[in-house]
C-alpha cells in the first residue's frame, strides 16, 4: 500500500468518528457557516495579486518537519498583506501537522482561504464551510470520477469553490462541468518525484476554459514565469516560504523578485 493509500484509509476512519461526535447538524451552528465565500476564481484573475496561493504547511510525507516554530496567524497575515491571491492551510493533522484550528486562527484574513486536505465525504465539505474555507481540494488519485463531480457539486451548493487536483494522463478524465478550476500537481503523491515538465506538457490535454493552477515543488521565480508561459493562472507554493526561519519574509522577498521581472 502506498503512503497516499495509507493517508486515505486513516482519513475514513477519523471522518467517520467525527461524523459520530459532532454531526452535521451541529456543524452548521458554527460561526462561519453562514458566511459569504471569497472567490478564488476573482483572486487569481485580479491584476493587482500575484496568482501565488500560499500555503501554510509545518510537515510532509515527503520532507518530514519543515517548520513547526512559527504560528499561522502570523505567517498568513504576512502572506496576505504581500500580496497572495489566496492561502492553503492544511487541516491534516497526521501527516502534516495542521488542523481545523490552523484555518480558523487563518480567517483573521480578508483573501480566499483553501482547506488543504483529503476529501472523501460530503461531511468534510459542510466542516470546510464551518471552519471558514472558501475553497476546497478534492485530489484525483483518492477519488473516482463520480465521486469528484458529486462532491464538486455538493461543494458548490455550500457556495465553496472547488480545486480538482490532477497529476497525470490517467486523471484527465475525473475533469467534469462542476470542476472549472484545475490544479495539476508537479509532485507524484504516491512515489513523491516532482516533475515541471510532465505538468507543462500535460495542460494541452486539459480542456482551455479551465483556470489552472500549478501545485509544488515551484522554488523559484524563473519557473512561476515558465508556467505562465506554458498557461497556467496560479501557483501554489508551500515548502519554499515555510522552510524558512520567518516564511512572510520569505514570501514578501519572492514578491519582489516577481514584480522585477514583469
Ligand atoms: O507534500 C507532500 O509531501 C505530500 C505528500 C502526500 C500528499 C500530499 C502532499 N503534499 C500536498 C501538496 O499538494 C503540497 O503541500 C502543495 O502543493 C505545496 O507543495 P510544495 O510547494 O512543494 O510544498
Amino acid at each position: 500500500m502506498n503512503i497516499l493509500d495509507k493517508i486515505v484509509e486513516y482519513k475514513k476512519k477519523e471522518v467517520a468518528e467525527r461524523k459520530a461526535a459532532a454531526p452535521v447538524a451541529m456543524l452548521e451552528r458554527n460561526g462561519f457557516f453562514d458566511r459569504q465565500p471569497l472567490s478564488l476564481r476573482a483572486s487569481l484573475t485580479d491584476p493587482a495579486k500575484t496568482g501565488v496561493i500560499a500555503e501554510f504547511k509545518r510537515r510532509s510525507p515527503s520532507k518530514g518537519v519543515i517548520n513547526d516554530r512559527v504560528s499561522v496567524e502570523a505567517v498568513t497575515k504576512g502572506y496576505a498583506a504581500a500580496g497572495a491571491s489566496c492561502l492553503s492551510v492544511l487541516t491534516d493533522g497526521p501527516s502534516f501537522g495542521g488542523s481545523s484550528e490552523d484555518l480558523m486562527a487563518a480567517r483573521v484574513n480578508n483573501i480566499p482561504i483553501l482547506r488543504k486536505d483529503f476529501i472523501v465525504d460530503e461531511y468534510q465539505i459542510v466542516e470546510a464551510k464551518a471552519i471558514g474555507a472558501d475553497v476546497i481540494l478534492l485530489i484525483a488519485a483518492c477519488l473516482s470520477p463520480e465521486e469528484v463531480c458529486r462532491l464538486a457539486k455538493f461543494a458548490r451548493s455550500l457556495g465553496l469553490e472547488v480545486l480538482l487536483e490532477i497529476h497525470g494522463e490517467d486523471e484527465l478524465g475525473h475533469i467534469c462541468g462542476a470542476t472549472p478550476i484545475v490544479g495539476v500537481n508537479n509532485r507524484d503523491l504516491k512515489t513523491f518525484t516532482v516533475d515541471i515538465e510532465s505538468s507543462i506538457r500535460l495542460i494541452e490535454r486539459i480542456p482551455t476554459d479551465k483556470l489552472l493552477i500549478a501545485e509544488s515543488g515551484i522554488d523559484n521565480v524563473e519557473t512561476i514565469f515558465r508556467m505562465k508561459d506554458a498557461g497556467f493562472h496560479g501557483f501554489l507554493i508551500g515548502e519554499r516560504f515555510m522552510k524558512e526561519q520567518d516564511p512572510a519574509i520569505a514570501f514578501a522577498s519572492f514578491v519582489e523578485q516577481l514584480k522585477m521581472r514583469r
